[in-house]
């Protein structure tokens, strides 16, 4: 990362627009211990608090006082911190034509000095003529370009892939928080150079299907129902957007020609990719993207009273947005038309300082979930924050609606900037005693990830160096001052959510589901044919069997009853002949009898 005043001219240099900086280079050869001092250390929120506006009760869930709290701000830290879980917060100099004599970048490149001008436009505790040194991560001047801020600030997070993280854009109105985030279609900013950046990166893993969401904060799978469902909301939404095609195609090319982001092959894994867009206008969030229905007829008016508020609600440490559309993108094309899309609805209107000034803070949610094909299913989450301008009421001039929406927006980022206290003084204290008031605003409700430290977090702070900003300029510079104390405890790394993998492992997607379920059936209804096959089979062979031995059984009977006839046969037989024998030797008997009686008659008559 480039940090030094000559890396950064090179920046400049590189760029085609080089503008003159209206900076001056400090003298390195003054030593710091002879420059001037503050007599005193600033409050962090004496200059933001306005008119009208409530002091916040010591008696909220903050154990801190302000009294207590200083801000070191004439010691400027000139070293980059290395600590990988620090929030990094950049300043970003918009370009301006009136150049003034107040903002110096150090030698080192990324400590801005200030110093008071020389005019009526300074008030109360600015009047101090004392210099005042701003420490960040890497200040860019006028010169510096979207592709750079994006290399330098937000590339490292999203090729990381495995930290969840917060961007936050702060600043007065008009100094470049939208133009730093979103860009124009010719510049485009970090938001859709993340975009192509991921989609790129996931190129061949993206899946076709919305299969694995992100429900409650837990991936969970979608059944045939809701998968039908969600990829009708996709259609109805992108039919919607046919009208944004032309400065697509500008931003698209532009971001190509100016990076070359590469592809990870990765066999194993699916990717699914999810993108919601709130507002946070006057404590109330409201859904971007939800439906062309239920999304309020006129898009430049101010809150539309048939806008419905949504309920943040956390759930095992985990913040959502109960009722919030999510919507399934396969690419960055998709995603960017959807993010306008709802930008069409965002609530916008003209303060003295910006035209077109945001009156609500606005974020933009991008959920990754991965499918190993081990089953582990690992989730991260980007957020990207575009806070409306922290302003003062006079400057802006705002009366009514305006007037309530300032004080919102002012509240909230007070807020916000409380948070970052509580959690810079825990870090000084060592300590976990301070409770961070995330639940006081909206906005740091949605943010809390990142104020707890279970996320990482980027400032880029816009501070448009004219003269008469420089008041709300202070009270941004402060801010920033504390947020880049913070150094955060460890994120927790991904978990293995191997719960899950029985029955990702089951249903990779919807599609493999159904294929797998048909192949399923057809392979029991094989299987039953078979075993109805066997059983038939089986049953013949014992149907078989059982009569073959019946029929070798009354066989042997039937042998058996013959046997015996024959023998009863035989037997009867024998009798007869028996019989008939008898008989006739009788008659032999008889006979022989009958001729020796007639002999002896012939005998006798012969001798007679
Ligand atoms: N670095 C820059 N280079 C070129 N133009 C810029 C730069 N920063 C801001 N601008 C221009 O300044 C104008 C105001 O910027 P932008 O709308 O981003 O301010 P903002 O901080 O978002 O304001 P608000 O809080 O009121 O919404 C825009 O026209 C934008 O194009």
């Amino acid at each position: 990362m480039s940090n030094s005043l000559s890396d950064h001219s090179s920046l400049g240099s590189m760029c085609e627009e080089v503008r003159p900086s209206f900076l001056r280079a400090r003298d390195p050869s003054v030593d710091r211990c002879f420059r001037p001092r503050p007599d005193r250390q600033v409050r962090l929120f004496d200059e933001i608090k306005e008119e009208g506006q409530t002091e916040y009760s010591s008696d909220a869930d903050v154990s801190s006082s302000y009294e207590d709290v200083s801000v070191p701000l004439s010691e400027a830290s000139s070293d980059l911190s290395t600590d990988s879980n620090a929030a990094l917060v950049y300043l970003r100099l918009k370009p301006v034509t009136q150049i003034s004599t107040s903002y110096t970048i150090s030698t080192a490149g990324n400590v801005l000095i200030t110093e008071p001008p020389n005019d009526a436009s300074t008030t109360s505790n600015n009047k101090s003529k004392m210099e005042q040194h701003y420490s960040f991560s890497a200040v860019f001047d006028s010169a510096v370009k979207q592709d750079e801020v994006y290399r330098i600030c937000i590339a490292p997070r999203i090729e990381n892939q495995t930290d969840s993280f917060t961007v936050l854009t702060y600043g007065t109105s008009g100094s470049g928080k939208t133009f730093t985030l979103l860009g124009t279609p010719s510049k485009p900013g970090i938001v859709p150079r993340a975009v192509e950046n991921i989609f790129r990166m996931n190129a061949s893993n993206i899946y076709p299907q919305p299969a694995l969401k992100l429900e409650k904060g837990c991936a969970c799978i979608l059944d045939d129902e809701a998968l039908a469902r969600e990829e009708n909301m996709r259609q109805t939404l992108l039919e919607s957007c046919v009208g944004l095609n032309a400065d697509h195609e500008l931003l698209e090319k532009t971001i190509k020609s100016e990076h070359d982001f590469q592809t990870i092959v990765q066999d194993e894994v699916s990717v699914f990719i999810w993108i919601s867009f709130v507002e946070i206008y006057n404590e109330l969030v409201f859904d971007l993207l939800a439906p062309p229905s239920q999304q309020p007829k006129t898009s430049q008016q101010m809150a539309p009273p048939q806008r419905k508020g949504l309920k943040i609600v956390t759930n095992d440490g985990k913040v959502f947005i109960q009722g919030l559309t999510s919507v399934y993108v396969k690419s960055c094309s998709e995603s960017l038309k959807l993010l306008h899309w709802g930008l069409q609805h965002v609530s916008y209107a003209s303060t003295s300082i910006n035209a077109n000034s945001s009156r609500s803070h606005c974020i933009f949610f991008i959920d990754i979930i991965k499918y190993y094909s081990t089953g582990v299913v690992v989730d991260t989450s980007y957020k990207f924050c575009d806070l409306a301008g922290s302003e003062r009421l006079s400057k802006t001039r705002n009366v009514g609606s305006r007037l309530n929406e300032a004080k919102g927006i002012n509240t909230s980022l007070m807020t916000l900037g409380r948070c970052l206290d509580a959690a810079n003084n825990n870090k000084k204290l060592k300590t976990k005693g301070q409770v961070i008031p995330v639940r006081e605003s909206k906005l740091t409700m949605l943010l809390q990830s990142a104020l707890l430290g279970k996320e990482k977090l980027t400032m880029i702070v816009n501070v448009t160096p004219m003269d008469t900003f420089y008041e709300e300029n202070m009270n941004v510079l402060r801010f920033s001052a504390i947020a880049k104390n913070i150094t955060f405890k460890q994120p927790p790394k991904p978990v293995n959510k191997s719960r899950y993998s029985f029955v990702v492992e089951k249903a990779k997607s919807a599609a493999e589901e159904n294929i797998f379920l048909r192949s399923e059936v057809e392979r029991l209804q094989s299987e039953m044919q078979y075993r109805l096959l066997e059983q038939e089979r089986i049953l013949r062979k014992e149907l078989v069997e059982s009569f073959e031995k019946k029929l070798e059984e009354k066989q042997k009977d039937h042998e058996q009853s013959l046997k015996h006839e024959l023998q009863m046969q035989q037997r009867l037989h024998d009798l007869k002949i028996a019989s008939l024998k008898r008989q006739y030797e009788n008659q032999i008997e008889d006979l022989r009898d009958q001729l020796e009686e007639e002999e002896t008659e012939k005998k006798r008559r012969t001798l007679e």
